[in-house]
């Protein structure tokens, strides 16, 4: 503790919120995305795993479909996980906002800064965690890891029959655009306000914090924590793992 017995910003509390209620449409017929194999092991073990491996995260809440806590918590308890790391398990909601809102409301009073992580982002390497989590402790009220685009972005006025020609209303400058990952690391009680305040639907949870006005910075993010979204995806995220086996030499 520092004198006048208040935390020092290194020795906050951090625990992760994982999103991990959703159907996974995209990804075709079966099991809720989070439950699905990869490389035999649930996309959510992987997610909480990567989560966990940071030394700083000691809660992880993961937000399971909303008939599926029961089953998630024994995928949990059939896992090797950190022994440092509590972990909590609640139901979800309809959308990703209303699933992060249920995480955060599980949340006990000690833990000031809190990381969402999509459970669909299951190989999100440590390093990222952590700077996720430094740049918060450095006084970030919210922070998001982000790439730069490889792809030139168009915006369009969206055809209305599906198929049809999209007319391009603009060509936004690309050296300015960053693709969004998670972990988005927040102060608590921004993060807090953030969801009591916003009614929109929105896509990210930092988007949240800049309708508050908040300040949100970004960090270099890392090619391996894109996101299981497609069915292409998942075989992306098998190579990974073959490459990360080799490259840890069994
Ligand atoms: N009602 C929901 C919807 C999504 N998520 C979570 O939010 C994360 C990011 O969402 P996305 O990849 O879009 O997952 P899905 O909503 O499952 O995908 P889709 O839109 O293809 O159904 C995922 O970890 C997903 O489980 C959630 O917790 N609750
Ligand atoms: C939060 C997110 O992963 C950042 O890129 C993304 O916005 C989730 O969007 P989705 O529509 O749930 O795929």
């Amino acid at each position: 503790m520092s004198d006048d017995s208040r935390p020092s910003r290194t020795e906050l509390r951090t625990a992760a919120v994982i999103p991990a209620a959703g159907r996974g449409v995209r990804l075709g017929p079966g099991a809720p995305k989070a439950l699905r194999a990869l490389n035999g092991t649930p996309m959510l073990i992987h997610a909480v795993r990567a989560l966990a491996a940071s030394r700083a995260v000691s809660l992880v809440v993961v937000v399971a479909p909303p008939d599926g806590a029961p089953e998630v918590k024994s995928l949990l308890d059939a896992h090797a996980l950190p022994d440092r790391t509590d972990f909590l398990v609640v139901p979800g909601g309809e959308s990703r906002q209303e699933s992060v809102k249920l995480g955060l409301d599980a949340l006990p009073p000690d833990y000031d800064i809190v990381l969402v992580h999509d459970a669909a982002r299951p190989l999100v390497p440590v390093d990222t965690v952590d700077a996720v989590i430094q740049a918060v402790r450095d006084g970030a009220p919210a922070v998001v890891p982000a790439l730069p685009l490889a792809d030139t972005v168009k915006e369009v006025e969206p055809a209305t029959t599906p198929g049809d020609p999209e007319p391009v209303l603009a060509t936004p400058e690309r050296a300015r655009l960053r693709a969004v990952q998670t972990p988005q690391g927040f102060d608590r009680q921004t993060l807090v306000r953030a969801h009591e305040t916003v009614t929109d639907n929105v896509t990210d949870d930092a988007s949240m914090v800049e309708q508050l006005g908040e300040r949100v910075v970004v960090v270099p993010g890392h090619e391996e924590a894109f996101k299981v979204t497609r069915p292409l995806d998942l075989v992306l995220a098998e190579a990974v793992l073959a490459r990360r086996r080799l490259n840890d030499g069994f």
